[in-house]
């Protein structure tokens, strides 16, 4: 996961991609991640752009084809909060246009160094249509759910027959994600 584009999920495929920098408890980086739905077993290629979002052309193959991407900042640095527009504007450049973007607040955990509101980031999202959740890759916090969610919306996409009521993510997200439990002062 990184501060900007963070994973990109594609179903289905082999030959993951590169090792982490560091392992916080929830680190995925490289991995297929089998998430079940409904009873169906949904496999998730993760890739992490890490540590590589200032070659561009690095990061265009990483999402190029994605189905899926996760939009991290880190709630403790206001530039990754910051640089979240401009990665929305590139993948709305390059990305295909009906990619899954969900946005996250990491490290929530660590709300003593909190620098950028929930109802920012929650704004943020709404401005642009996506879901939006804060998370911590060190406790777990809302880790699971951010795949589930996006594995839902994929396996629902796949399969949806035209009567179907369709999957709404965002309102998925709202009614599953946990708050941080301590209060900012923010
Ligand atoms: N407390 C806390 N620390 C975290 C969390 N997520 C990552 N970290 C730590 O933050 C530091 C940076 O994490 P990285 O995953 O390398 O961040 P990144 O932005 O992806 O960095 P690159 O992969 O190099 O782009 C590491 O020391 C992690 O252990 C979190 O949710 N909570």
């Amino acid at each position: 996961m990184t501060g900007t584009p963070g994973a990109a999920a594609t179903r289905d495929s082999e030959t993951p991609q590169r090792s982490p920098p560091c392992s916080p408890s929830y680190d995925l980086t490289g991995k297929n991640k089998v998430v079940t739905v409904d009873g169906a077993r949904v496999k998730l290629q993760i890739w992490d752009t890490a540590g590589q979002e200032r070659f561009r052309s690095v990061t265009h193959a990483y999402y190029r084809d994605a189905q899926a991407l996760l939009l991290l900042y880190d709630i403790t640095n206001k530039s990754s909060f910051d640089n979240i527009r401009a990665w929305l504007t590139e993948i709305h450049e390059y990305a295909q246009r009906d990619v899954v973007i969900m946005l996250l607040g990491n490290k929530a955990d660590v709300s003593s160094e909190r620098v950028i509101r929930s109802e920012d980031g929650e704004m943020l999202a709404r401005e642009y249509g996506v879901p939006f959740m804060e998370t911590s890759a060190k406790t777990g916090m809302n880790v699971e759910l951010a795949f589930l969610a996006i594995a839902k919306e994929l396996k629902h996409r796949a399969g949806q027959q035209a009567d179907e009521p369709s999957f709404q993510i965002r309102d998925y997200v709202e009614s599953q994600k946990k708050r941080p439990s301590c209060c900012s002062f923010l």
